[in-house]
């Protein structure tokens, strides 16, 4: 046997070990998912697979910071996997192995980060980075097909972990399990090549834009709500950061997101997918001469999607500009008045002697006090569930829809009116609009919290959605 054909075998024999070493990690994993689901999500947390590693900052030593291997050629199984890439014109061995190459940070695992992180896992980028504070809720599955529903109440960031991990074990994914927020943006956001955000507030928005733009560090930016989504790619090549484009944020009551808006499950997986093409596409260099635009797309319309071209950086821009304001990260929750994670406040608009609460709501039911319930959400809200007898009209139409509601009064004009919605915001301008309107000479009052307390406190029957 010459010596050649050793090499050979050699070769040969570390690849078919690394292959089974991958199928190993994949078995793993998939052991870990059954105890999961068998134990709950406790369980998977001592038994992640050798390609998952964790930062929970502090809890275990993080691996986002550990130097990013990079490599000088694909071992035969990833030739295999990604064969239809590969002998694709235009993108082939090179594009791959920039794609080996690099590592990318998506920033919310949720609509669009499922979508997105699960086709970059799938295309073979070297290292993902997934961010998220959330777990999962079942209410988030229409739309985030990277958990499923064994995995309710994990953590989103090791579920979309586990799930790219069974899709390409070849894909190193960390698992960032926090609240990106200033005290830890930037030295996440430094330890990777491009940045992709993935999340619903803007807050964070601004938090990654500037993180971004002080790491030089191409940011690929999603959005959706309802049927339309949106696409930009910032601080690259010359075209602007966010700030060029926002320099102020919009006030915080102004801004809707899935929870209150809606969305169809599929439009974040567009722009997710849209997302993960122009990752791809920065990393291979495929787009570098493109202009910088912004993609809108609109479910509704019948060509779906516009581009629109974006000017190129602003020189007096405060954050990427010729002589920046902004050196370091800064108080976003200020900035924005809103926060990462507050979702839907309560809001207290009016006092607490005119409300009443869902606990009273019901006594009053149980003595059959006469009285007319007012349910001012949206009519497709409606439609979903209500309370026995409650008359709908929604806030937006309440001021010109005042006759309905002294129509069903009948002529009774001192019976007590209390208003519900679904979370006791919108209830409570709507009892003062009541009162301008001196629709009853008895109490008007609104139910606190509303029908999710409804359903949390006295009838866990009642759909919550
Ligand atoms: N600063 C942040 N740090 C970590 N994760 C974030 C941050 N901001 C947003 N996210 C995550 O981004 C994801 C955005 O997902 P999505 O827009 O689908 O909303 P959601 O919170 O999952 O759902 P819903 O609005 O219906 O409750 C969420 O999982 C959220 O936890
Ligand atoms: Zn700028």
């Amino acid at each position: 046997m010459t010596t050649e054909s050793l090499e050979v075998k050699v070769k040969r024999l570390e690849q078919e070990k690394a292959a089974l070493e991958q199928e190993v990690r994949a078995l793993r994993l998939e052991q870990s998912i059954a105890v999961t689901a068998a134990a709950g999500a406790q369980q998977l947390y001592a038994s992640s697979g050798d390609t998952v590693t964790n930062d929970s900052r502090g809890a275990t030593p993080s691996s986002a910071f550990t130097p990013f291997e990079r490599v000088a050629a694909l071992t035969n199984p990833e030739i295999a996997r990604y064969g239809r890439q590969l002998i694709l014109p235009g993108f082939g061995i090179q594009a791959q192995m920039d794609l080996r190459n690099c590592s990318m940070l998506v920033v919310g695992a949720g609509g669009l980060g499922a979508s997105c992180a699960l086709y970059l896992g799938a295309a073979g980028v070297g290292r993902l980075g997934i961010v998220d504070h959330d777990t999962v809720d079942i209410s988030n599955l229409h739309r985030q097909v990277i958990h499923n529903e064994a995995r309710q109440g994990m953590s989103k960031a090791r579920s979309a972990a586990l799930s790219i991990q069974l899709l390409n074990p070849h894909c190193e994914v960390v698992v960032h399990e926090l609240v990106l927020e200033s005290s830890n943006a930037q030295e996440i956001v430094n330890a990777y090549d491009i940045i992709i955000d993935a999340t619903d507030n803007v807050a964070t928005r601004y938090l990654l834009n500037d993180a971004s733009v002080l790491g030089q560090k191409p940011l690929v930016s999603g959005s959706a709500l309802r049927l339309d989504g949106q696409l930009t790619i910032y601080n690259y090549s010359g075209g602007p950061c966010y700030r060029c484009l926002f320099p102020t944020p919009p006030p915080s009551e102004t801004v809707t997101n899935c929870s209150d808006g809606g969305v169809l499950g599929v439009v974040p997986g567009i722009i997710g997918c849209l997302q993960a093409l122009e990752a791809i596409k920065i990393a291979t260099g495929l787009n570098k001469e493109d202009p910088p635009t912004m993609t809108l797309f609109s479910a509704n319309s019948s060509t779906m999607f516009r581009t629109i071209k974006l000017r190129k950086r602003k020189p007096d821009c405060i954050m990427c500009g010729d002589a920046p304001t902004i050196t370091k990260l800064i108080d976003y929750v200020r900035f924005c008045g809103s926060s990462a994670t507050d979702k839907t406040p309560d809001l207290f608009l009016i006092p607490y002697n005119e409300r009443i609460t869902c606990q009273s709501y019901k006594e009053l039911l149980k003595d059959s006090v006469p009285h007319l319930l007012l349910d001012v959400r949206e009519k497709v809200q409606f439609d979903i569930c209500s309370l026995p007898s409650s008359l709908n009209i929604p806030l937006k139409a309440l001021p010109n829809e005042l006759e309905k509601v002294k129509a069903r009064l009948d002529g009774q004009n001192d019976r007590p009116v209390y208003v519900v919605c679904r979370r006791g915001n919108d209830s409570q301008p709507a009892v003062r609009i009541l009162q301008e309107n001196g629709i009853t000479t008895g109490e008007v009052k609104d139910i606190v919290g509303g029908l999710e307390r409804w359903s949390n406190t006295i009838d866990p029957d009642f759909p919550k959605y």
